[in-house]
């Protein structure tokens, strides 16, 4: 009688035990198929001592149905599986899931259907026909893609399908990738980089925990020089990570990756389609896929042989989840890094506070590259005070930008506009009766996006259309639309240079990889006067021509009770900043402020990191905020106001009181209501003595909540909504 323990991915059912059949062989992390009443479930082998249950007698035990044909999950996985829900008081069955993220993956090889070319000739041959074979000769893809190589439709393809002269041919989905070249196109280092690099090639080469902060200035080439120790593990037969913030910036990555290996890497990111994320995901856990882009999620995926990951931007907040489980990709690689023994780099411009804490206190091996690459210097920053110096009424743009704008325009070298926010207005209203558009879910304004004429909520996505005369006290013709986004800075900009080519670089604009790579490309051609983008324009593109960066508002992210508020827009001026004269001509940037003097911006425009750092520090230490306390925030939720209000009441009665943790509210939450749930909020500050999530895991615990009551717990959280 062979009993085993399964985590199944239903938070609700938990652990459950079965039975192991005759002649089937099972270990731990082997991924099984189980019955569980009519249904099945999937679930993965544990160790039963690990995972506590109420144990069910052996003879009420059901067989498992089959065991999946992947490799099983390592220990060292389980183990940071283990590590990830405890330390984010998150389910393990939620953790878990984030592995096992290809359904389709799970169930070994697969075929499907491609078409080629088989010879025959149509029976009646059309302009479209013609064009079709003469374009396909040598091709094999599916019929949509085929369509696509020729210009012709799909009907025109199934019709030479129906007459033989196009064949399906059976493929294996999962065919491998193409082999990454370590010497296929090896870069002169500087001196800097290659000192820098030799440390890192050491590391991978000794297989063991090795924590880097790999801190270099904007253009200083830290990709060029993390790519030797990918080399280097490349080498050895060990898999790669590289971890990055945005899809945005993965074309990018790609091309320069290819140039230096001869092949492209495996992609991981949300817009896969399900063929290639089982293929990826099968690849990844064989060891075939030498080395992996991707965003966050590609962290607990089940690498057979990692050897090395890389975290480029490592201070983004995109690393942290803000849903499910509320991760932090960043400190999860360290983690994992540390469990399976290699080495892990967390590259930035800008590093996270905490992270130069752990270097500073010897953690972390700190290594730099001090100045940017090919003697490219660091831009000349100055500030523009805007309460001296404004700009014309219904205007954003102060007159010394302008001027700057316009000689860039005259030495036709690029310019960039920054400003986080996107729309053409963040606020619109009745100039009647003050009626202020907010969202019907959220306690939100609706932010006007013109060129997609409509009102959107930028928290649940909710949208409507602008209506012609307001719902309140229905004058026609009454909205205003109050303050700027980057849309209505581009009309700004229209006006005042009508002859200059522009293009806006948000989320909403470069949606995804392909309209990304194709705003790169014309930047990169120069076919682009003025880019005006939010913050993600700001991190790892380099366009030699562009000389001059204006940021429109660098006071944006200081409003509001944000904790991270200082660092934040540190990094954000600064990465934007950092795209200023990175190829032979010398960069300007311009920063629009009405605090010249608050810490942030005079250590910007002073271009003194240190004074930044040193003042951010102090002031954290001051209040016990991370890396010197922990937060955590808790967030009680319902649909019901009275039951969340309730709900947090009846909690923050029964408070622990403990030694080192403090535990303040509740109070409605910034954004009282998200997605039609009111919010309650807890902020938990502790010492790094106290045991935090115990102390709340304990406490939550203790109270049953009406089944409409969500409770979200956020550890070292980075929204402060
Ligand atoms: N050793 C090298 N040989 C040739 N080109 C290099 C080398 N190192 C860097 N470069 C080039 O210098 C430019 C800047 O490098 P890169 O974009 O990697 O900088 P970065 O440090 O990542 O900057 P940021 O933090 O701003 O993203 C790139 O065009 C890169 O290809
Ligand atoms: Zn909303």
């Amino acid at each position: 009688m062979r009993r085993i323990r399964l985590l199944v991915f239903n938070r609700a059912l938990g652990v459950l035990d079965y039975r192991v059949p005759e002649g089937v062989e099972v270990v731990p992390g082997n991924v099984v198929i189980a019955p569980l009443g009519p249904r099945q479930l999937t679930g993965i082998v544990w160790e039963p001592d690990r995972l506590v249950t109420d144990e069910v007698p052996d003879h009420k035990l059901r067989p498992i149905i089959e065991v999946l044909p992947v490799p099983p999950l390592s220990s060292a996985l389980r183990r940071l599986i283990e590590w990830t829900a405890d330390y984010y008081c998150a389910p393990m069955s939620s953790v878990a899931r984030m592995v096992i993220s290809s359904g389709g993956a799970l169930n070994g090889p697969a075929t499907m259907t491609e078409y080629r070319l088989s010879g025959g000739i149509p029976e009646r041959m059309t302009p479209q026909r013609e064009q079709a074979i003469e374009a396909l000769q040598g091709e094999q893809a599916t019929i949509r893609e085929l369509a696509g190589i020729a210009g012709v439709s799909e009907a025109v393809l199934r019709g030479l399908v129906g007459q033989g002269v196009i064949e399906p041919i059976s493929v294996a989905i999962d065919r491998p990738f193409p082999p990454a070249d370590p010497d296929h196109d090896v870069p002169d280092l500087s001196p800097d980089q290659r000192e820098v690099a030799d440390r890192l090639v050491q590391a991978v080469e000794a297989e063991e925990f090795a924590p880097f902060l790999l801190d270099g200035v904007t253009g200083s080439g830290k990709t060029e020089t993390y790519f030797e120790p990918v080399a280097a593990a490349i080498r050895k037969g060990k898999q790669v990570l590289v971890l990055l913030p945005e899809i945005a910036l993965t074309e990018n990555f790609l091309n320069r990756f290819e140039g230096r290996f001869g092949a492209a890497p495996v992609q991981w990111h949300s817009s896969l389609k399900s063929t290639e994320r089982r293929r990826a995901w099968r690849a990844i856990s064989e060891g075939s896929a030498q080395v992996v882009v991707g965003a966050r999620s590609a962290l607990f995926l089940p690498y057979a042989n990692l050897g090395l990951i890389v975290v480029d931007e490592a201070h983004e907040v995109s690393f942290k989840q803000d849903d499910g489980v509320r991760y932090n990709a960043r400190d999860v690689s360290v983690m994992r890094a540390r469990f399976e023994g290699f080495p892990v780099v967390l590259a930035s411009a800008t590093p996270a506070l905490e992270s130069l804490q752990m270097a500073e206190s010897g953690i972390y091996e700190k290594l730099d590259l001090p100045s940017r690459f090919g003697g490219a210097q660091l831009p000349h920053i100055d500030t523009i005070d805007l309460t001296e110096e404004p700009p014309d009424r219904q205007r954003w743009l102060a007159p010394r930008l302008v001027e700057a704008l316009e000689d860039r325009l005259a030495k036709k070298e690029q310019s960039l506009l920054f400003l986080n926010r996107r729309g053409y207005a963040p606020l619109t209203l009745c100039r009647n009766c003050g009626f202020r558009f907010q969202c019907t879910n959220c306690s939100a304004w609706l932010v006007e996006h013109r060129l997609s004429q409509r009102l959107a909520c930028h928290h649940c996505g909710h949208e409507e259309t602008p209506p012609a005369t307001c719902p309140e006290c229905g004058e026609p013709d009454c909205l205003v639309a109050c303050g700027p986004g980057v849309e209505r800075i581009a009309d700004e900009v229209r006006e005042l240079f009508p002859e200059a080519r522009i293009a806006v670089a948000t989320s909403d604009t470069l949606n995804s990889p392909e309209k990304a790579a194709e705003f790169i490309a014309a930047a990169e051609a120069g076919a682009i006067d003025i880019i005006i983008g939010t913050q993600l324009v700001t991190k790892g593109f380099h366009f030699p021509e562009l000389t001059l960066v204006g940021v429109v508002d660098a006071d944006l992210g200081l409003e509001g009770g944000d904790l991270r508020a200082g660092e934040r827009t540190y990094q954000q001026v600064s990465q934007a900043a950092g795209r200023a004269g990175r190829g032979a001509k010398p960069g300007e940037v311009l920063i629009q402020t009405r605090h010249v003097d608050a810490p942030v911006i005079a250590a910007l425009a002073e271009g003194n990191r240190d004074a930044f750092y040193e003042a951010e520090t102090e002031a954290r230490r001051y209040v016990g905020a991370p890396p010197f306390g922990r937060w955590a925030a808790i967030i009680i939720s319902s649909e019901d106001d009275a039951e969340a209000r309730q709900a947090a009441n009846r909690l923050g009665d029964i408070r622990p009181h403990v030694d080192d943790v403090a535990i303040l509210g509740p109070a409605p939450a910034p954004l009282a209501m998200l997605r039609g749930r009111y919010r309650h909020r807890f902020l938990v500050n502790a010492r790094r003595s106290a045991n935090l999530q115990k102390v709340i895991t304990e406490w939550i615990a203790t109270q049953e909540f009406p089944p409409g009551v969500r409770i979200g717990i956020d550890i070292d959280p980075y929204s402060f909504v």
